[in-house]
């Protein structure tokens, strides 16, 4: 090895291309680096023995075999040196198995400088100065608390993914620590310091998406008064979560496949593209295979995002973590400076024998309820109110319908609908789908004059009440309405219906 002290990062260039090489060589020079070329593997590898490189770049196919294999070899060998790998115009497939098998990242031919740049630049923050180190396998201070073989397994999974560009599938169930895993990822690699943006792909009106996602140019649409970035511009440098993933609208999966595969977008409006550097880690509570075969989701997009995948145990399957989480959660709801609370006799044998629908954000609520009734800090079984939460297994003859009557003035903000005006109509036929509750239509003998306002009150109604016979349980109120919580959270603030005070 040699030993010789570092100054420039050093790159390794493995192309039996002449030309391409050389376009590469120059480039990586441009920026300062040192470069190192190689024409097959065979010199690749005694290049590789004799030096400490920052970076290899090299081509999937080579004279004396692929590019892959240097890939997995120095994967095996436990370097820490990124390698990325050039594939050739639309093979797909080729980046997506050098990913899976420890890539950092990849450019496709004809290399596009800009790009080149972006990807050196963030491989090279990831090379150790001090030379090769394995990753850390658990950082001391991770947000995702547990002590589970699960656990320790899936922190182990996060510190090795995160250092790659590898598109990240996360799968759980609904408050299962999704996004905080996604926001640990984002924490662990070369980009922690750039911005973590999280999308929530279910609660974007179809119409707004695609400004939502690329931006829009100054006058591109009856009021753009000014230019405005896109989230894909607002996480360049850094990490897109794409929540909820699988509520994308067809005709947007295809504008972000083309934005993915590309890395580069347009704002409406704009005639030029412009790069873009983000990792992407999409996430849902569905099942995205099966959305493909239902042909809700596009296959050539489930295949760009599910490159490496990440699967979140529900916590029904994990209790043995439910004290750290308690001592966790208790000292963040804890006032400033002031004692966590604690748990009382019984209480926490009671929560080992709660299901957890809503897993680990349920668990939270709960403790946020019990804390409120709790006396002299100590959370008694009874405050717990795990009774009432199991209500919601209880069939609901839950929410009546709404009857026109009720619509025929419509307020400004709409106050909740009397009980009397939610009677259910003579003759309404209850509209039901296999195993889903589904309430008659109001009688809209009478139509209403203003659609938006009448909807929201409709919606404004059901929420109250959705609310309210889960005692303000927001995760279990999203769940007896078949939405996420963050769906239920967005309808709440837009909506501006607010927890009752004590
Ligand atoms: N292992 C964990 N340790 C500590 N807190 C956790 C853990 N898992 C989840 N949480 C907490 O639970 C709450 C829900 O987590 P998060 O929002 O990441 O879930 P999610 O799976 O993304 O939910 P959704 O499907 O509704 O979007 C957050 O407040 C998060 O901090």
């Amino acid at each position: 090895m040699s030993s010789s002290p570092r100054g420039s990062p050093r790159v390794l260039v493995v192309d039996d291309e002449d030309d391409l090489r050389d376009l590469l060589e120059i480039t990586l020079l441009k920026m300062g680096l040192d470069v190192d070329g190689a024409a097959d593997l065979a010199r690749a590898r005694a290049l590789l023995a004799a030096h400490d490189y920052d970076l290899v770049l090299t081509d999937m196919r080579l004279p004396d075999g692929l590019g892959l294999e240097l890939v997995r070899e120095i994967g095996a060998a436990g370097r820490n040196l990124p390698v990325a790998v050039v594939t050739a115009f639309g093979s797909a497939e080729n980046a997506v198995v050098a990913l899976k098998a420890g890539a950092f990242d990849y450019v496709t031919k004809p290399v596009q400088l800009d790009q080149l740049r972006l990807m050196v630049q963030s491989a090279l923050k990831l090379a150790a100065p001090a030379g090769p180190a394995a990753p850390r396998a658990e950082p001391v201070d991770s947000r995702l608390k547990g002590q589970s073989a699960a656990m320790q397994a899936l922190r182990a999974q996060i510190a090795r993914l995160a250092r790659s560009m590898a598109p990240i599938a996360i799968t759980g169930e609904s408050g299962s620590g999704k996004e905080l895993a996604a926001r640990e990822i984002h924490a662990q690699g070369a980009r922690a310091d750039k911005p973590f943006i999280a999308v929530n792909c279910g609660a974007i009106p179809e119409a707004l998406m695609e400004a939502e996602f690329f931006g829009y140019r100054k006058g591109a649409f009856t009021g753009a008064a000014d230019e405005r970035d896109g989230f894909f511009q607002a996480a360049n440098g850094g990490t897109l979560m794409l929540d909820e993933v699988a509520d994308l609208p067809l005709a947007m999966q295809v504008k972000l496949l083309r934005a993915i595969q590309e890395r580069r977008v347009r704002k409406i409006g704009a005639t030029a593209e412009e790069p873009v550097d983000v990792r992407i880690v999409s996430a849902t509570h569905q099942d995205l295979a099966r959305c493909v075969e239902q042909g809700r989701f596009r296959q050539d997009l489930f295949y760009r995002l599910n490159v490496i995948e990440l699967s979140l145990p529900p916590l029904r399957d994990r209790l043995d973590d439910l004290p750290v989480l308690i001592d966790a959660i208790l000292v963040r709801l804890s006032a400033a400076g002031g004692q966590p609370a604690v748990l009382g006799p019984g209480v926490l044998d009671a929560l080992r024998g709660y299901s957890f629908p809503g897993n680990v954000r349920e668990l939270e609520n709960i403790l946020e309820r019990a804390l409120a009734f709790s006396n002299d800090g100590v959370i008694d079984a009874a405050d717990l109110a795990l009774k009432g939460a199991k209500r919601v297994e209880a069939p609901a003859a839950a929410v009546p319908a709404l009857s026109a009557a009720a619509s025929a003035a419509v307020p400004a903000a709409p106050a909740p609908l009397p009980d009397a005006a939610l009677s259910m109509p003579a003759g309404a036929q209850a509209g039901e789908r296999s195993g889903e509750r589904m309430p008659p239509l109001p009688d809209l003998s009478v139509l209403p004059s203003n659609l938006p306002a009448y909807l929201e009150r409709v919606e404004r109604e059901i929420l109250l009440r959705a609310l309210a016979q889960t005692q303000y349980n927001r995760t279990q109120a999203a769940q007896l309405l078949g939405i996420s919580f963050r769906q239920l959270r967005y309808q709440m603030q837009k909506l501006g219906i607010q927890e009752p005070e004590g």
